[in-house]
Order: structure tokens, then C-alpha cells, then sequence
């Protein structure tokens, strides 16, 4: 397999693999044997044996939900599907972007292709097929309240397919139907039970869970770098990040965060003990164990996601190997909803840790002699400028604002659909806050980072520092960007070119 795709096999799919779809660094390849054709179309024609020996299946002979004792008269049954993803055309609020709709349609498609949803095989290769293309159906955010899968969300997927509402195409909007006309897609009518397996499962949290994994990882380990900086430029103490006191309280993701600080620091800092200040604040001196409560966290994260992303989220689920037709939740999205509420709240921890560890870089009581708020102004100039005080206010601002969504969103379950979905998992909106709370953690980063560089440079000023190489690489890799503050300058562009990098995880960390 050529290593820039990603084979959908009904094998088992990585974050990184959606990841790499999502962004386009990868495209995604639907097993095109014999084998796995035959083993998908199973399902559907186990679906039109039941159709024809009994007349009678979930979801294809019924209405949905609470409505599933209402029963479909043969003549209506293949205008079932299209009837669904219709009523569910009611999402509100902003489109998923091109990578998290690419990351959703990777997502459902290997769902389905576990074979378990009773979809031809024509299916798959059509949202597939979406995918080389690029045409991305515009999904709007709310209105899932991802226990009975993110059925309106997902609706947009089924409805393009069948060539309907809108799609993003070639950076613009456009009906599906002039885009499908344009490259002579033909719009795909979509078999009773389609309709259902496309939509009754979790792909638009899961797809957001594994875009999430991936930044808060690499928020980790830039917070990690940022707490050796802050450190150097605070003549912190480094036996704070000593081998053996970590050793006494092994935490393997906080040893790690406290072994690659150690491997940051100057050695010659390591080697005396620090007689200016036995105790550094507990933003400097527990930094590892806020920073390693996430990188320990990542690891049961990716357990979640992944079984996830690699499962049959439908219902019912179609056994055609055993003649079966099993009814369950397996649409409920409750380890996804803990999962991002969990990470939103250690990724919104970093922040705070950020936001203390800028509060103490500008404020001249605490930041060892360093100038007030870091301005690089010449003393004859020092009286106008005001250097890093507003970036520190934004930064506050964004930390409060990424702490006050950390209020999860899995115990606001509703009682809904005439009480058939009394308890739902709210997986969905758990996930959309997790990533706005990465998109302001990276920018409480992206602040920080530089005003970290500048403290560090301003210590240097006196005596030149001895750096480790990493550090320097840190240094030099922010100033291609971003130069030294000296005179009072608007900084939001630097701050948002500094937020690009970030997101493009630019900076070489940790192995
Ligand atoms: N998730 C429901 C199906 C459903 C579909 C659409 C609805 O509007 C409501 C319910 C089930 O499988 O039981």
C-alpha cells in the first residue's frame, strides 16, 4: 500500500490516519477486492432477504425512533430514506470546515465498512468518491445531541449523496446538483436502510475527537518548551525537575514532562543548588504535573477515540454472516462525550498554567529584574512603552474564556424524541467545545511563546546565556518569525502568524 493513502478495509484506522485525510496529506483508498465487496454487499442483500421472506425490518418497514411502531407499507418503503435525511435538514449554526467534513466522511465510511450497516458496497465507494473529488457537503454544527448518532449532521452527508443542499467545492458554495452535473456524478438514491446507516452514528464527534487528540498532544509538548523558557528567563530552579524527586511519585506522563524540562535546562543549572530561590511558584514547579495530567490522559484518549473510529455505530446492526438483525445504542456517543470533556478541561488547564507563567514573565515584583512587561525599549524611550501589558490582558481573556467552557456537556443529557431518547450522551457539543478550547489554548501559547523568547532574550542581554540546543532551535525557529519587541508595535499579526505555526505544529518539541 502506497504510504500516502489510507486503506479502508474494515481494518483498524488510526487518529493520525484521519488526521492525515483531514488535511489532505493522505487520501483515503476503499479496499477495491473481490473479497471485501462481496462481504460488504452481504448485509444489503441480507436486508432484501428479510424484506422479502418476512416484510419487516427496523428502520425500513417502520418509521424511526418512537415512531418505530408505525409500519411502511411496501409501495412507500424506498422513499423512506430520502423522508429521513429531509426532516433532519434542520442544522443550525456555523459549516465544519474542509478538514473536520473530510475527517467526518473518513470516519463514517470505515464505520460502515466494519459491515455491519447493511449498505452496498456503491455506497461506500460513493462517499469515497466524494472524498477524491473533494466535494464536501456543508454541515452545519447544532443539533445533535449525539446519543441517537449525530443524525442531523450526518444528514448532510446523505443528502449530497443523494445530490441534494450544498457543498463546498473548489474553496466555493455550490448545490450539490451543479456540482455532481459539472463532473457527471450520478446523484445516488439511497436503499431503505442507507438512509439510517449513514446518519445513526457518531462520526462528526469522533472525526472532532481526532482532530482534537492530535493538538492538544502537540499543546502538550509546546507548553512543555514554554515552561523551559519561562524557566531560564526566571532563574528558576531546576532541581524542581529533578530525576529522583520524580521518581518518588511516578506519573509516566508527568516523569515525562519533568525529564524533557530537565533536557531543556543549561546542565550547568542542574548541577548546584539554586541558592537565590528555593521555591518557584507552583506555575514553574508543578508544571509537570499539569502538563503531565494530559500527556498521561492522551494515551486512554486515543483508547477511547479509536475503539470509536474502528466500531459498528448504528442501529440495528446487521449480522448477515448469522442471519441477525440486532437492536441496540450503539449510536450513543457517551466515551466520546467523556473523552472531550475530559481533554477540554486538562487542555484548558494549560492555559491557565500559560496565562500564571506570563503573569509572573511582565510583572517586574516577580520576574527577577527582568524590565515591566518585557519591553525591549531603550531606557531613553522605556517611560512610552508598554511592551507585552495588553498581549498578557488578551491572555487572560482567552484562559477565561477557554476555562468557563470546560463545563461538561455529557451530564446536560435531555429527554428528547417523545422520551424514546430519555438519556443521550451530548458527545457532540462536548467535542465542539474541546476544540474551541484548543483553538483558544493555542492562542494563550502562540502569546506566551513569544514573550518567552523575549524574556529570555532580555536576561541574555546582562550576560549571554548558555543554551541547550533545543532551546536555541526553540529561539531561533520563533525569531525567523517574529522579531524582538522593541519598540511598542500591534502584535496581532505576529500572534496570529505565531497561531498558524502552532496549528501546522511547526515547531520541532519533543521525539
Ligand atoms: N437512533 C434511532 C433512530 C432514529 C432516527 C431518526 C430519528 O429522528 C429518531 C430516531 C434508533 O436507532 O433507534
Amino acid at each position: 500500500m502506497a504510504n500516502n493513502t489510507v486503506l479502508v478495509d474494515g481494518g483498524q484506522l488510526t487518529i493520525e490516519d484521519i488526521c492525515h485525510i483531514a488535511k489532505q496529506a493522505k487520501s483515503l483508498k476503499l479496499d477495491d477486492t473481490a473479497f471485501f465487496k462481496a462481504r460488504i454487499n452481504k448485509g444489503a442483500e441480507f436486508i432484501n432477504t428479510l424484506l422479502r421472506e418476512e416484510g419487516f425490518v427496523y428502520g425500513v418497514t417502520t418509521g424511526y425512533g418512537d415512531s418505530c411502531t408505525v409500519s411502511i407499507p411496501m409501495e412507500h418503503v424506498a422513499d423512506l430514506s430520502r423522508h429521513l435525511y429531509t426532516f433532519h435538514g434542520c442544522g443550525l449554526g456555523a459549516h465544519f470546515d474542509p478538514a473536520q467534513t473530510r475527517a467526518i466522511m473518513a470516519v463514517r465510511i470505515n464505520s460502515l465498512a466494519q459491515g455491519f450497516s447493511g449498505v452496498r458496497y456503491t455506497l461506500l465507494e460513493r462517499i469515497s468518491g466524494l472524498l477524491d473529488h473533494d466535494i464536501l457537503p456543508l454541515i452545519p454544527q447544532e443539533g445533535s445531541v449525539g446519543a441517537s448518532g449525530d443524525l442531523t449532521p450526518l444528514s448532510y452527508l446523505a443528502a449530497v449523496l443523494a445530490g441534494e443542499r450544498e457543498v463546498c467545492y473548489q474553496g466555493q458554495v455550490r448545490s450539490a446538483a451543479s456540482v455532481f452535473k459539472a463532473l457527471c456524478i450520478t446523484p445516488l438514491t439511497l436503499n431503505p436502510k442507507e438512509g439510517l446507516a449513514i446518519m445513526n452514528g457518531t462520526a462528526v464527534m469522533t472525526a472532532l475527537a481526532c482532530l482534537a487528540h492530535q493538538r492538544a498532544a502537540y499543546l502538550a509538548q509546546l507548553n512543555t518548551r514554554i515552561t523551559s523558557l519561562v524557566s531560564i528567563a526566571l532563574q528558576g530552579n531546576a532541581g524542581h525537575f529533578d530525576e529522583r524527586l520524580f521518581g518518588v511519585k511516578p506519573h509516566a506522563g508527568q516523569i515525562k514532562v519533568a525529564g524533557r524540562i530537565r533536557g531543556d535546562l543549561p546542565v550547568a543549572a542542574l548541577t548546584g543548588r539554586n541558592d537565590t530561590r528555593l521555591q518557584d511558584r507552583y506555575s514553574l514547579r508543578c508544571a509537570p504535573h499539569i502538563i503531565g495530567v494530559l500527556e498521561d490522559a492522551l494515551p486512554w484518549f486515543r483508547q477511547f477515540i479509536e475503539n470509536e473510529l474502528n466500531s459498528a455505530n448504528d442501529n440495528p446492526i446487521i449480522d448477515a454472516e448469522n442471519g441477525r438483525v440486532l437492536h441496540g445504542g450503539h449510536f450513543y456517543g457517551g466515551h466520546i462525550a467523556f473523552a472531550m470533556d475530559s481533554m477540554k478541561t486538562a487542555v484548558a488547564n494549560l492555559a491557565d498554567l500559560m496565562d500564571r507563567q506570563l503573569a509572573q514573565l511582565v510583572d517586574p515584583k516577580f520576574n527577577q529584574g527582568l524590565p515591566a512587561n518585557l519591553s525591549g525599549a531603550k531606557a531613553e524611550h522605556a517611560m512610552l512603552n508598554h511592551g507585552f501589558k495588553a498581549v498578557q490582558i488578551a491572555v487572560s481573556a482567552w484562559t477565561a474564556e477557554a476555562l468557563k467552557l470546560t463545563m461538561p456537556a455529557s451530564v446536560f443529557s435531555r429527554s428528547t424524541e417523545c422520551h424514546n431518547q430519555d438519556k443521550v450522551s451530548m458527545g457532540t457539543i462536548a467535542a465542539r467545545d474541546c476544540i474551541r478550547v484548543l483553538e483558544l489554548t493555542e492562542q494563550v501559547a502562540a502569546a506566551t511563546l513569544i514573550a518567552a523568547v523575549q524574556a529570555v532574550e532580555l536576561r541574555g542581554a546582562g550576560q549571554p546565556l548558555v543554551l541547550g540546543a533545543n532551546v536555541s532551535l526553540t529561539l531561533s525557529q520563533v525569531r525567523e518569525h517574529v522579531p524582538f519587541l522593541e519598540s511598542d508595535r500591534a502584535l496581532e499579526q505576529p500572534l496570529r502568524l505565531c497561531l498558524g505555526l502552532i496549528r501546522d505544529e511547526y515547531w520541532s518539541l519533543y521525539e
